[in-house]
């Protein structure tokens, strides 16, 4: 399982999480190539690594042509007719809700891509619906905020998918305080529709009043509600990568959200139930390098696989070959079905629904040797087993030069 965990104390905004996405490995070209199969107008996407506070991250902007950079404040929504504002000039048109769905609908982006963005939209529209008595339908989103609004709510979701991230944990968020200026005015921070954003949804957001600028965009908290995190420190993770994205305010601050890559062994997960449903997956090579069979293994285990595992058979043509076993749950399948078909050489393979009775299964850790020492507990009815992390055991015994044995003796009394 792989984890996303971001730490949003200097708020969020569609540049800071397009950032931070894209330093934690989301690749560029392939996004660019995605967004050529939506049309829009004229814009580029800019991307630098740079440097705040000498820590290295990456700045993402949207730039749109003819855009003047006089506020450094987009996302202004037109909600009135065109002939009220002399100043809407004939290029800059602007877009309803359903226009902009319809667009999305009728690209050639992912469903994944279409369907997340299309409820980012219609979050953003309500809220903006609610704070200015408009109907959603009737709230236009200006062309220079929409451009980029666009690129931001699909670019997010484009990296997303290519991040493949399957949970999200999130510290609680920080937003500024005071006001800011925006097209139509003054505005109080939290922003109006940051605020009715919030309406009904569990965030935990926490003002700093040292700052008196936004730190909490509307598309900025429409992505982060759109992707669902947990306001829980992960367990039993660990950190494979570190990221950060920049945010354009000067806040007086380190202004930038640092997210992490977490992953998880499938054994290191808490249980919590005497029974699931797994899918097993086999496939019989006979024309495959155990090289080969090694590196798509260690690829399956990555995404998903609960376990993959070989045995040595004689098929057809009197050829030694291997039967590749596989269990995933039901819904890592389709992307452990891609896996298989991508790294193997099979054209088809087998698979049967099966129902698992397992142990109940819960951590607990320790302080041993100034070392963090994770305890296995499972149950079943009135039967408890307990199991020290076998790597955490390891780390241990090298540390202190002792045998494997000496070391299981010595935390005995530990559970
Ligand atoms: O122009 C309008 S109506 C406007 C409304 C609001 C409300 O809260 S209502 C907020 N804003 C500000 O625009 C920028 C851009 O936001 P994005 O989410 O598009 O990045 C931001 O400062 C908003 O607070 C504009
Ligand atoms: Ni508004």
């Amino acid at each position: 399982m792989r984890a996303l965990y971001l730490e949003p104390f200097s708020g969020l905004s569609g540049d800071m999480l397009n950032g931070l996405l894209l330093d934690l490995g989301g690749n560029l070209d392939l996004l660019k190539e995605e967004l050529s199969k939506f049309t829009l107008e004229d814009y580029t996407i800019q991307v630098e690594r740079t440097n705040k506070s000498s820590i290295f991250g990456m700045d993402f902007d949207v730039q749109i042509a003819h855009q003047h950079k006089d506020t450094g404040i987009k996302g202004d929504f037109d909600h009135h007719e065109h002939s009220h504002h002399g100043h809407h000039h004939h290029h800059h048109e602007s877009r309803g809700l359903t226009e902009i769905l319809g667009l999305i609908e009728s690209s050639d982006l992912s469903d994944v891509v279409k369907k997340h963005s299309s409820n980012v939209f219609k979050d953003i529209a309500k809220a903006e619906a609610a704070v200015h008595n408009a109907d959603v339908n009737k709230i236009h989103f200006h062309e220079i905020g929409a451009v980029d609004s666009i690129v931001d709510i699909i670019s997010f979701f484009i990296f997303w998918e290519q991040l493949k991230i399957d949970k999200v944990y999130s510290t609680p968020i920080t937003e500024g305080s005071g006001t800011i200026h925006v097209a139509h005015g003054e505005m109080p921070v939290p922003v109006p529709a940051v605020m009715q954003l919030r309406k009904n949804y569990p965030l935990k957001i926490v003002q700093d009043f040292d700052i008196k600028t936004e730190l909490v965009t509307p598309t900025g908290l429409a992505l982060f509600k759109e992707i669902a995190p947990e306001f829980t420190a992960p367990e039993n993770m660990y950190f494979s990568q570190v990221g950060y994205g920049f945010g354009k305010r000067e806040t007086g601050k380190f202004n930038a959200l640092r997210g992490s890559l977490l992953t998880v062994e499938h054994s290191n997960q808490e249980v919590k139930t005497n029974h699931d449903d797994i899918i097993k997956i086999e496939a019989n090579l006979d024309d495959q390098t155990p090289e080969q069979i090694g590196y798509a293994m260690d690829i399956l285990l990555e995404h998903g696989a609960l376990d993959v595992f070989c045995s040595s058979i004689q098929m057809k043509k009197n050829r030694p070959a291997t039967l590749l076993n596989v269990l995933v749950k039901p819904e890592a399948f389709d992307e452990i079905s891609y896996l298989i078909f991508k790294h193997t050489n099979t054209a088809g393979f087998r698979y049967q629904g099966m129902q698992r009775r397992i142990m109940k299964r819960e951590f607990k850790e320790v302080q041993f040797e100034n070392e963090n020492l994770r305890i296995k507990k499972y149950q079943y009815q009135d039967i408890e087993k307990f199991k020290p992390e076998f790597d955490d055991c390891e780390k241990i015994a090298t540390k202190n030069d002792w045998s494997l044995q000496a070391t299981y003796k010595k935390i005995q009394n530990l559970y």
